[in-house]
């Protein structure tokens, strides 16, 4: 049996993570660490009396866990992985807003631990999907732009997939050159730059998340869209990394790369 510690347990994605681990069969939920969640309130949030409510990181015991799932904020999720893994807990990391050096770090540090782990921006299939379709549609289509749009109560923005679908992108389109006498008469209008490709991000009740990568050719136009309409879709990919976590002598970085 893999017992499994939840980060952010109480949070929106918390909640669906706790949901999928106790409806697995070879899977235990022995822990969480939520912040501000109270005893009284374990049965609302489905822990059962044998879950450990853990408020703060330095209170997490050894061996309590073998496996980290982090649903957190983007100014916790770096120091919960780096204690995940120094206490030997493999990150199962959908937690976005980490910077390419602290990635790198957590990299460097499971290898020298010899324990694997995936950071997945994006757990869903169309969200995948629509990363692999903009990466190979930008080797005929440079000039592109990004457009996501999220639930209102989201806090990092750009979105972590937005800025994944820049780099891929990045990686694969040729040199070239952005407007150069372009001027904003309001500032930001023009939105985010990742490499000379714009980002715009949307803030707005009644969404969940959203992206459009949008090209331009001469006289054409494609349009890559996902949506997730309820965070059930972000679920199957999580199952996945728990079926797989074992197999990985490595931190991988996007679902795609162990699908
Ligand atoms: N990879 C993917 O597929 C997806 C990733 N996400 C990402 O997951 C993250 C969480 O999103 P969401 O659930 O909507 O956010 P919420 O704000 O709903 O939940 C975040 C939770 O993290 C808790 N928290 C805050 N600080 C800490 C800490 N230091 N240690 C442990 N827990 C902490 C909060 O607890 P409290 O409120 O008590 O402070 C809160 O319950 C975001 O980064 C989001 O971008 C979201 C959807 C899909
Ligand atoms: O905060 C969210 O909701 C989401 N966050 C992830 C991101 O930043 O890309 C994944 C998905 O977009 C939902």
């Amino acid at each position: 049996m893999k017992k499994v510690l939840i980060a952010g347990a109480a949070g929106a994605m918390g909640q669906k993570a706790v949901e999928l681990v106790n409806s697995l069969p070879d899977v235990q939920l022995t822990a969480v660490l939520a912040p501000h969640l109270v005893a009284a309130q374990a049965a609302q949030y489905h822990l059962d009396a044998t879950v450990k409510v853990y408020h703060q990181l330095a209170d997490i015991e050894n061996g309590v866990a073998d496996v980290w799932i982090d649903f957190t904020l983007p100014d916790a999720v770096y120091e919960n992985v780096k204690f995940a893994i120094q206490h030997g807990m493999r990150p199962i990391v959908g937690t976005t807003g980490l910077t390419d050096d602290q990635e790198e770090e957590l990299v460097q540090l499971s290898d020298q631990q010899h324990l694997g782990g995936l950071i997945a921006p994006n757990f869903g299939m169309s969200a995948v999907l629509l990363m692999k379709f903009a990466k190979e549609a930008a080797v005929y289509f440079p000039d592109v732009e990004i457009i996501e749009m999220h639930h209102a109560d989201k806090k990092d923005a750009p979105s972590g997939t937005a800025l994944s679908t820049a780099k891929l992108i990045d990686q694969v389109r040729e040199e070239h050159e952005t407007s150069p006498d372009e001027q904003e008469s309001l500032p930001g209008s023009r939105g985010g730059d990742y490499h000379g490709i714009k980002i715009h991000a949307v803030r707005l009740p009644g969404y969940i998340a959203h992206e459009q990568v949008l090209f331009g050719g001469a006289g054409e136009a494609l349009t890559i869209r996902q949506d997730s309409f309820d965070r059930q879709s972000f679920m199957s990919g999580v199952k996945v990394a728990l079926e797989k976590i074992d197999q990985l002598d490595h931190l991988v970085i996007g679902l795609e790369n162990i699908l």
